[in-house]
């Protein structure tokens, strides 16, 4: 198990993590989730060991993560972190990139395992082209193997498909994932994005403010998300009195709805004045007011701006959210 006790964190006197803790059981995926700047990369810096804590203990089994003051190598051998810098060899070829990490010595099984990760992300065309001709994107996909070769216990990955284009990106995640879960590899992937989350992790993380907000499943969390903040990773939403929208509802509290469970109906339900319409392919998304407030919801066809249409949800939305605030 990998353990986060109490740890906090400043660059100079600027405090970027506040009593942070969080346990991972072997081979499970956590997602680290939150607005740039929230402090995820420091955070898997912390945990592989790269940066110095002086509040706070990193432990993945009975070893604790000492930190650069106490290796000589900063970070622990037995965990891989894909950075957002890739630091490959740009003088060689993808294929010894990532032969040159696997710890075999029979040529055939070396082979057969960099044909492997080769495969898996995608690059077996480009086995013999050197990295320095390749795009910023297949890079990416490049190191990935690379730590993968190096078959981690624990892998941090941090931001690993901001580069890959939105061709490749649902079938390199499927396939990573995939790969990872079958070696039962812990992973904790540091993200702003929903997708790398929702489909393949186990447990989120929220972070904001320096601290976690929130620890649940992807489903708990985008079901029943308890502020705005986080409902806002997932999409466009909005925070709703419920007796706005449903009238004879004797309540005030508010609760989280998203754009695409808005219904405009015809004659009841929350009443708002269009801002605007955006084209989003298979819907588009309107911007309205309602007392001065804007309201996002999901149409089929372009609105004119000015137009007065009525908002409606339905009762399983708002049951379902009445664990939310
Ligand atoms: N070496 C550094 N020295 C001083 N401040 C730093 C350093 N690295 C990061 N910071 C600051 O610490 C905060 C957290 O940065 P961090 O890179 O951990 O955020 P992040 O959530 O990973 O952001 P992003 O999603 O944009 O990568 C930011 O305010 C950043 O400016």
């Amino acid at each position: 198990m990998l353990q986060v006790d109490h740890v906090s964190f400043a660059y100079d006197k600027t405090l970027v993590l506040e009593d942070i803790n969080l346990k991972v059981n072997e081979g499970e995926h956590v997602c680290i989730i939150g607005e740039s700047g929230c402090g995820k990369s420091t955070l898997l810096k912390i945990i592989y060991g790269l940066l110095q804590i002086k509040t706070g203990e990193v432990y993945w089994n009975d070893s604790q993560v000492l930190g650069p003051l106490y290796n000589l190598v900063p970070g622990e051998s037995y965990m891989k972190y894909l950075s957002q810098d890739f630091d490959l060899m740009p003088y060689t070829t993808v294929y010894e990139n990532v032969s040159q990490y696997l710890s075999v010595l029979e040529p055939e099984v070396l082979a057969e395992r960099t044909n492997e990760l080769l495969e898996m992300i995608e690059m077996t065309d480009f086995a013999q082209t050197k990295v320095r001709f390749l795009s910023g994107g297949q890079q990416q996909r490049v190191a990935l193997a690379r730590v993968l070769a190096q078959e981690p216990q624990v892998l941090l990955l941090d931001e690993p498909f901001s580069h890959i284009d939105n061709f490749r990106k649902n079938s390199m995640r499927r396939n990573l994932f995939a790969y990872l879960r079958k070696q039962n590899i812990t992973v904790l992937t540091a993200t702003h994005d929903h997708n790398d989350m929702l489909p393949f992790a186990n447990r989120v993380i929220v972070l904001r403010n320096n601290r976690i907000i929130a620890k649940d499943s992807p489903e708990n969390l985008y079901r029943n998300p308890k502020d705005l903040y986080i409902a806002s990773l997932f999409g466009e939403a909005n925070k709703i009195p419920i007796n706005i929208v449903k009238s004879y509802a004797d309540t005030k509290r508010q609760i989280i709805v998203y754009a695409h469970e808005f219904k405009v109906s015809a004659k009841s339900g929350l009443e708002a004045t269009v801002k605007g319409s955006y084209y989003m392919g298979g819907h588009y998304l309107v911007v309205g007011t309602y007392e001065g407030q804007d309201v996002y919801f999901n149409h089929y066809e372009a609105l004119e701006e000015g137009k007065e249409v009525f908002l409606n949800i339905s009762i399983e939305v708002i049951n379902q959210r009445m664990g939310s605030v």
